[in-house]
């Protein structure tokens, strides 16, 4: 039987143990990270202590041994079944092998019969926070041999200070995670999936200073769903809902990645439009005046439409200077334009 097809074996034995510790390993997302000199540092002092050439963090994937960090030769990954630290993982925490030559699951292994012709592995597995072993740190010489009882105790601290680093690394990046998630939350009006005020306030501040520095035209739109309380009356105030959501996910899927659409408050929704003079923002303000009043909405078997009535301020560094006078202009807009009819949009001032 071939070496492959004995590793093989060997893995297919206890399939379920395998898919723990694939779990176990997966739950690191270290696999395909980028190489890191914290690491790097760590499998030399392997090498010089262990007085070999070659030291490798290796973690066993289902089909692939991923090399995180290697001494001595450049390797990224090897078919599981090609590699010494596939059998480490399947059994004691501590393996080696002296004469790799003289192994029957080793002796034909492409590493033992190929470039640079490995004859000594000693690992040490390393351990998830579960018990299970994710992967090794290993050395290894191209004269048979074994280490010290000495040796084989620092490469065992060495091997857990791995695992520590394994360990950080996971928890920063599920702490980046949670930041960012908390950013989100803390900036997303939940109903409409929109920014909320204060994130819109936040940002039409460094909007207004960089028009300011670029001289770079700026536009906002107010939105103002017409007769909306009707519609929670005569639907409910669900459905009075699920239409501002609706029309936040029509605004979100319409405007630019640049543009910023938020929730100014209650059915009043508000656009900030940067690089965009008045007659760029009067007609994207007509065009999702128009979109709006195509969408359908849902109130159990019935279907209807509402309509917005839209004003649209631009910054025109003279009369409009500030975050609030460029909202005063498009709020001024949007009230001439419910003054005249509803459905409709407004440009500056009067
Ligand atoms: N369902 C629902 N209704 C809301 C929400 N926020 C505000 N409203 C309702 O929106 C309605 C706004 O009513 P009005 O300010 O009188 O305005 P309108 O009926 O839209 O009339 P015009 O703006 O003049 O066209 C009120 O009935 C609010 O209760 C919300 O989050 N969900």
């Amino acid at each position: 039987m071939l070496a492959v097809e004995k590793v093989h074996t060997l893995i297919t034995a206890r399939p379920q143990a395998d898919q723990f510790r694939l779990a176990a390993l997966h739950r690191y997302h270290i696999l395909d990270t980028p190489a890191c000199e914290d690491f790097s540092f760590l499998t030399e002092l392997a090498a010089k202590v262990c007085e070999v050439p070659y030291a490798f963090i290796s973690l066993v994937d289902a089909e692939r041994v991923w090399i995180k960090s290697c001494t001595g030769m450049q390797i990224g990954e090897l078919p599981r079944g090609e590699s010494y630290c596939s059998l480490a993982v399947l059994g004691d925490a501590v393996t080696e092998i002296a004469d790799l030559t003289e192994d029957p699951r080793t002796a034909y292994m492409a590493l033992t019969v190929g470039e640079p012709y490995m004859r000594m592995y000693s690992s040490v597995a390393l351990a998830s926070s579960d018990g299970h072993a994710i992967g090794t740190l290993c050395v290894m010489n191209t004269q048979p041999g074994r280490l010290s009882a000495e040796q084989r105790t620092t490469l065992a601290k060495l091997a857990r200070q791995v695992m520590a680093l394994i360990e950080l690394r996971a928890n920063e990046r599920s702490l980046n995670a949670a930041v960012r998630e908390l950013e989100l939350l803390a900036t997303t009006d939940e109903l409409t999936g929109l920014h909320n005020r204060r994130s819109l306030q936040d940002r039409l501040k460094f909007e207004v200073a960089r028009s300011r520095r670029f001289r770079s035209p700026l536009s906002a739109l107010m939105i103002d769903l017409d007769h909306f309380k009707q519609i929670n009356d005569e639907y409910g105030h669900l459905v009075g809902d699920q239409v501002l959501a609706n029309v936040g996910r029509l605004l979100r899927e319409s405007l630019r990645v640049i543009d910023l659409p938020s929730r100014y408050g209650g059915e009043e929704l508000c656009v900030v439009l940067p690089n965009t003079p008045v007659e760029g923002a009067c007609k994207l303000a007509d065009t999702l005046r128009l979109k709006i009043e195509a969408q359908l909405h849902t109130a159990g078997a019935r279907q209807f439409q509402v309509t917005a009535s839209i004003g649209v301020g631009t910054f025109n560094h003279m009369d409009i200077n500030d975050a609030d006078g460029l909202l005063q202009q498009a709020d001024a807009a949007l009230y001439r334009a419910k003054r005249s009819g509803r459905n409709r949009v407004e440009c500056g001032a009067e």
